[in-house]
């Protein structure tokens, strides 16, 4: 009985060093961190027109967009070198019922904090066309079509494991390790791997698979506390040529 918990516990143990001679290591800041694939899923946030093309939510409210581009490209490497690798894809997409019922009211601070809900208070003709289901605002960019397999996660808020089924999703494979592309670093992505990172998920960010809502120093600051506290930071040709396609 001790010998088979014991055994459980070191089969589950993780370890930014390789548990074995096989695990891939990726080179990342601080340090390197020991790979599995099989313990490993990418997690594509929230690449929808919104946060990523012109006329989008992101783009109407001011913030700009006009440097994306790279992140589409740079996530569909990244994709076809995890799918190669045998790893779990997970999408999200960001946004709420038609009538922002899901968006939470006067009651709910996302009411006040959420740019794209400002922004249609402002103007009003925008109402029901910025991060609305069924919208084209809502929808995934074109270049980015999930496959059979691949797990799409609608969520309501800038976290991923929030009111979502993420979290059983990715423990019933027995992922560990979250790798993450997409739109905004300092938004979305760094709210989604501090709550992994306090679910005991290790979270690396792929740099120039990501892009910030804000000027480029924001990029910049939300690495730096993603490396310095909360995980590691990493780019897309390590992780290719790490797992190539
Ligand atoms: C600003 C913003 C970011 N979302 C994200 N996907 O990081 C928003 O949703 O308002």
């Amino acid at each position: 009985m001790v010998a088979k918990e014991t055994f459980a516990v070191s089969g589950y143990f993780q370890s930014v060093a390789p548990v074995d001679s096989q695990t891939p290591v990726l080179p990342a800041r601080p340090e390197p961190l020991a790979l599995d694939p099989s313990k490993t899923a990418v997690i594509v946030v929230d690449l929808q027109n919104a946060y990523s093309s012109k006329e989008g939510y992101l783009d109407k409210a001011g913030f700009d967009v006009s440097t994306t581009g790279p992140v589409i490209a740079n996530t569909l490497k990244v994709l076809s070198s995890a799918r190669k690798a045998g790893m779990p894809v997970v999408f999200f997409q960001n946004g709420w019922d038609s009538e922002y019922k899901e968006a939470g009211g006067p009651g709910s601070p996302n009411w006040y904090k959420s740019n794209a809900l400002k922004t249609m208070r402002k103007e009003p003709e925008l109402m029901g066309t910025m991060l609305a289901k069924g919208t084209w605002d809502y929808d995934l960019v074109d270049e980015l079509k999930p496959q059979p397999g691949d797990i799409v996660i609608p969520k309501t808020r800038y976290g991923g494991f929030y009111n979502t089924n993420l979290d059983s999703m990715l423990r019933s494979r027995g992922i560990r390790n979250l790798v993450f592309t997409g739109i905004a670093t300092n938004v979305c992505v760094e709210s989604t791997l501090r709550d992994g990172f306090f679910l005991e998920y290790f979270g690396v960010v792929l740099a120039d698979a990501t892009h910030q809502a804000g000027p480029p120093e924001i990029q910049q600051a939300s690495l730096f506390n993603i490396e310095t506290f909360f995980g590691w930071v990493s780019s897309v040709n390590e992780f290719c040529e790490l797992f190539p396609s």
